[in-house]
């Protein structure tokens, strides 16, 4: 499963006391102190390039041959059943994950380059914080580093409606809030790239949609954002579908093509379809990765 690398968000490892993971890894190459971005916009080309991507772990091919490409400053949303590979892929991205075939290149560089520290921000399904600091002082000292406006924090805090927690200890926050600060955390700057690893999981609907609002003014203000999720409602707030099963990439679409090839208006049943389509090789429809 993911872990957060060292510090969440994007910011520098240099002289820094690092956050714990969940399993104790600390990870180079995700993290850099970053400022904002003076340009709005996406650049050209894509964000992310992953070409005939293979992974084993644990003595098994988790990832056959993945390839895909994430265009600039979109919400690419991607989703699929628990355990089909969306943290592993979502690690290949991040160069946190030793890969056996194929490539991965972010922002035009290999994955995990470090020059891309100040360019992409991570947060992985189990947050990392300092517990022993307040959700304030969490927020103040990543925004220091990051040379954030202090009232930065106050919007983060807002957007992810915590700011009644704000004076509370990281270790006495719920899973939930505890994963809302570490999302704050990686909003407090303005990276070209964010990859959120399931971040709406233990949200209640209502924060969720303001979550997922938040990732559409980020992708118009030419951020590229990639956000595993296995609940296929959220699928219809993205612009374009990585739907993963068993490894394997099903398809990459945007909702409207989805719900147009399947001749399915629920995205779930299109993605079961899709699903079954994938079993039964032989009617593999045109596109459909095998
Ligand atoms: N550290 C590990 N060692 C061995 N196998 C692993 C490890 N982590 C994950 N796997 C396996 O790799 C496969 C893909 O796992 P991954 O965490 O990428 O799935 P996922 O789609 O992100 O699942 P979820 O939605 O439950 O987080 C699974 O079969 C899982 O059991």
């Amino acid at each position: 499963m993911s872990h957060l690398h060292a510090l969440p968000g994007y910011l520098t490892f240099g002289g820094l006391r690092p956050a714990p993971s969940a399993d104790g890894t600390v990870v180079s190459g995700t993290a850099a102190t970053a400022t904002p971005r003076a340009s709005s916009g996406p650049e050209p080309g894509h964000a992310v390039e992953v070409t005939r991507l293979y992974v084993r772990r644990g003595g098994q091919t988790v990832l056959r041959e993945v390839s895909l490409q994430i265009p600039r400053g979109s919400v690419t949303g991607l989703l699929g059943p628990s355990g089909c590979g969306k943290s592993t892929l979502i690690r290949s991205i991040m160069g946190v994950q030793r890969i056996s075939g194929g490539s991965v290149t972010v922002l035009g560089r290999p994955a995990g380059s470090p020059d891309l520290r100040p360019r992409v921000g991570y947060v992985t399904q189990a947050p990392a914080l300092y517990d022993d600091l307040t959700v304030d002082e969490n927020l103040g000292y990543f925004a220091r580093l990051l040379g954030t406006p202090a009232d930065r924090v106050d919007e983060v805090l807002e957007t992810v409606d915590l700011d009644h927690a704000r004076w509370r200890l990281a270790r006495n926050l719920s899973g939930g809030q505890r994963a809302r600060v570490s999302l704050a955390t990686a909003l407090l700057g303005e990276p070209e790239l964010l990859v959120l690893d399931e971040p709406t999981v233990g949200l209640d609907p209502v924060l969720r949609r303001r979550l997922w609002g938040t990732f559409e003014e980020l992708a118009a203000r030419g951020t590229t954002l990639l956000v595993s999720s296995h609940v296929m409602d959220e699928a219809a707030r993205c612009d374009e579908l990585l739907l993963m099963r068993e490894g394997t990439l099903l398809a990459t679409e945007t909702p409207q093509r989805l719900r147009a090839r399947t001749g399915e208006q629920d995205l779930e049943e299109a993605f079961l379809r899709l699903a079954l389509h994938a079993e039964r090789p032989a009617r593999t429809a045109t596109g459909v990765a095998s």
